[in-house]
């Protein structure tokens, strides 16, 4: 359903084919609004350090494990699944929606407050399905990380502080590429992101019966804030891109796998350059029919199996004005907002006490 692009081309000697790539890329994110990608430049080996350390952490903090790279010692942690929340907890989200930094424990964030931001196709307001922690850059001269404290996974911090770095980088290209596709100077888009506003968000969807999707679902409709979303997914699926724009209609994104890495145009990126930051949520995995695993349809409350994602959301500097790149001709910078400015009032209200 999506288009699957090979940005090992974006790096081809023969400018043409660059740009053909380029163009390709913009033409997809034209369509829907999400495009998959393989070589995109955040290494296979980190993915997977990444996934490690996130069922890691969600499963095992504090349980005074080292840190474990083996996969089935890994897995075997799932076994810690329901414990310490006490230890998560010692590297909380604040109780406001900013600093959006730290351990958010399940049901405290509600993504459906955004559900129907400038969509006139109302969504049903469902409860988050989700536990998830946030990251931002070391280099944030705003907010400052909130980190596992010492003794509670130590090798957290530092995995994640060179994973936010190899997403920055790939970040980079990938905004180099659309500039280019875009038919604007190539740094136009990365040089608005110099000073890594970006985010980091690890999220758990622990197992759950599917009758709980009658009321509440994995994470509720919305749009991203920023101006591109990295999603590096595991294979079980629930992905769901709203198509056609605005039509309330949902369609599964397929699973490459967690090398691949989905990307997806955020608001900015829309108000910048009109490529469509399209609504998607986290719902129930395809039925058994097609995929085998969680068991829907077949008349049973059958567990629908935990899924894992890791999302980087490259975001402006909070600076930059947020006025169109393209056609348009633009009005006063007064008009338009600064990325600071539209961040906060887009996050405004997901805390519940925020
Ligand atoms: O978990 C996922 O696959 C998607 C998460 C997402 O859309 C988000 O955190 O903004
Ligand atoms: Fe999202």
């Amino acid at each position: 359903m999506l288009d699957r692009l090979d940005f090992q081309e974006f790096y081809s000697p023969d400018t043409s084919e660059r740009n053909g790539f380029c163009r390709r890329l913009v033409s997809s994110l034209k369509q829907k609004g999400f495009v998959r990608l393989v070589n995109h430049g955040v290494p296979p080996q980190d993915i997977d350090k990444a996934f490690l350390e996130v069922r890691f952490s969600f499963s095992n903090m504090g349980s005074g494990y080292g840190v474990q790279t083996d996969l089935v010692v890994v897995e075997q942690t799932q076994q810690f699944f329901q414990l310490p929340l006490e230890e998560k907890l010692k590297s909380p989200h604040p109780p406001t929606p900013n600093p959006h930094r730290g351990y958010s424990a399940f049901g405290v964030e509600v993504v459906a407050t955004h559900s129907n931001f400038e969509s006139k196709t109302p969504m049903p307001l469902l409860k988050d399905m989700k536990e998830s922690y946030d990251i931002g850059s070391e280099r944030d001269e705003l907010y400052s990380n909130i980190w596992p404290p010492p003794g509670v996974q130590d090798s957290f911090q530092p995995f994640f502080m060179s994973f936010f770095s190899a997403c920055y980088q790939a970040e980079c290209a990938i905004l180099e590429a659309l500039s280019i596709g875009l038919g604007l100077p190539p740094q136009t888009l990365s040089e608005r992101h110099a000073n890594q506003s970006n985010e980091l968000r690890l999220t758990h969807y622990p197992a759950v019966s599917r009758s709980e999707f009658a009321s509440s679902t994995r994470i509720a409709t919305h749009t991203d804030f920023g101006t591109i979303t990295l999603l590096f997914q595991d294979s079980v699926g629930g992905l769901q891109v709203e198509f056609p724009f605005g039509s309330g209609n949902f369609l599964d994104v397929e699973s490459g796998g967690r090398h691949e890495c989905i990307i997806n145009a955020g608001d900015c990126l829309q108000k910048w350059t009109g490529l469509h930051s399209t609504r998607h949520r986290v719902h129930l995995p395809k039925p058994p029919e097609e995929t085998g695993t969680n068991g829907v349809g077949d008349g049973n409350d059958h567990l629908v199996e935990a899924r894992y994602s890791i999302a980087y959301f490259a975001k402006p500097d909070r600076s930059v004005i947020l006025r169109p790149l393209l056609g348009e001709k633009a009005h006063d910078d007064e008009q338009y907002m600064t990325a600071g400015e539209f961040q906060q009032m887009r996050i405004s209200g997901t805390y519940a006490s925020g």
